[in-house]
């Protein structure tokens, strides 16, 4: 499948994904995020199973539910299993705390789910990602309904709220769950959690894209080198 930046080869993200694989064991119950980065996590999990590894895996969103289906990995729910082993996924930005945000390709409300259920986050990223802080624009899920109380909201905390276009359709990115996709530019967001928070507290915001659960960082570099951060 490729869609947003699943395209072409990235070593760096293959090496991410290849590493967290390694970490999950047999008869494991895995959370699959979403993105190119869990894709090759997926792929190397799916080769894995093909050699007899016992696992099962519950996703994050349509893109992770038919990766792992084509890789051969069977699927389990949080109904079945509300507590995972482990989940593995990527994110848009980390910074030195290990803070991540989620949701370039809107599946954050999902993901934040099933990393809430795992005992433990590891996250997938090329170098591309790692920063000091944390200042990208903030990936919301919204009711649609809400959608300009929210703007009055983050505008009160500072922020500037849009819309997420759809790019092969008119209007808004839909999520997976039904609703609006905006993005919240605030600028450089010192304190993360205490961010989060308040961002919770925004009436009309499902979910936001700020994680700050994330056990094990796998950075990937070009030339397949990785590092580990936790
Ligand atoms: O909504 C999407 C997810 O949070 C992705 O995990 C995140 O955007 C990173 O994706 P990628 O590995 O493709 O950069």
């Amino acid at each position: 499948m490729t869609n947003r930046n699943t395209k072409g080869h990235h070593p760096g993200k293959e090496a991410a994904g290849r590493a967290a694989a390694e970490l999950v064991k047999d008869g494991s119950i895995v959370g699959l995020g979403t993105g190119s980065t869990t894709a090759y996590a997926i792929k190397a999990l799916g080769e894995k199973v093909k050699k007899g590894l016992d696992i099962r895996a519950v996703v994050t969103s349509y893109q992770s539910e038919m990766l792992a289906i084509q890789a051969g990995i069977p699927l389990t729910s949080l109904a079945e299993n509300p507590v995972l082993d482990i989940a593995i996924d990527g994110a848009d930005e980390v910074d030195s705390n290990l803070n991540v945000v989620k949701g370039g390709g809107g599946a954050h409300f999902r993901e934040k789910v099933v990393s809430l259920s795992a005992n433990k986050f590891i996250v997938v990223v090329d170098d591309s990602k790692i920063s000091d802080t944390i200042s990208m624009a903030i990936p919301l899920e919204v009711l649609p309904c809400a959608r300009e109380l929210v703007q009055q909201q983050v505008a009160q905390m500072g922020g500037k709220a849009s819309i997420r276009p759809a790019s092969r359709k008119d209007g808004p990115v839909i999520s997976d769950n039904g609703n609006f996709i905006m993005d919240a530019a605030f600028g450089e967001i010192p304190n993360p959690q205490e961010f989060a928070d308040k961002l919770s507290n925004v009436v009309g915001i499902v979910e936001h894209g700020i994680f700050t659960n994330t056990d094990k960082v796998y950075i990937g570099y070009k030339d397949g080198k990785i590092e580990l951060r936790e």
